[in-house]
């Protein structure tokens, strides 16, 4: 089968030259199955949309670490290593830079989230995320945590 049979009809999504951003986001995952998410802040890249909490990883870490940082940094919590659980990746070219994020799920945290760098947080059942406004690499990943988490 060759793949065109397949479905892809050679579209080239991806410019060359892309440069590749390594991002690594978590689930965090309630009692009641709802999804934290965070807004991104005004003066930031896509303000006001609402994403899963994490952020790129930087040199010498591996995602989970970077998700052990962020989760400090951000919202205040700790998370162990092994209570992530990887789920699914997002890969997506913007304008300026191609995505790459494995996304995670999170049941287990120290401490109550709460946005320390001002940005606004929320519960949210998956049906509800399609009535949030997501960053485009997201959207996809939607329909994945619906499936799993109902
Ligand atoms: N944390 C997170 N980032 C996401 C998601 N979806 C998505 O496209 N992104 C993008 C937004 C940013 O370009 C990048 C994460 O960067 P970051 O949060 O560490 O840093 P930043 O806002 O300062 O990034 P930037 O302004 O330089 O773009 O990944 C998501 O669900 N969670």
């Amino acid at each position: 089968m060759d793949a065109e049979d397949m479905g892809c009809y050679g579209l080239q999504v991806t410019k060359p030259g892309l440069r590749t951003v390594f991002v690594s986001a978590v689930a965090m995952v309630d009692a009641d199955g709802r999804v934290l998410m965070a807004e991104r802040p005004e003066g930031k890249s896509m303000a006001g949309l609402w994403e899963f909490p994490g952020g790129k990883v930087e040199a010498g870490e591996t995602p989970e670490v970077t998700l052990v940082r962020e989760l400090h940094e951000e919202l205040g919590i700790d998370i162990t290593e092994s209570c992530l659980a990887p789920f699914t990746f997002a890969s997506h070219s913007y304008e300026d830079f191609h995505l790459f994020m494995p996304l995670y799920l999170c049941r287990v945290w120290k401490g109550e989230p709460h946005g320390k760098e001002g940005q606004k947080l929320k519960w949210v059942y998956p049906h509800k995320m399609v009535d949030l406004r997501m960053p485009g690499a997201d959207v996809p990943l939607i329909a994945m945590l619906r499936d799993f988490l109902g």
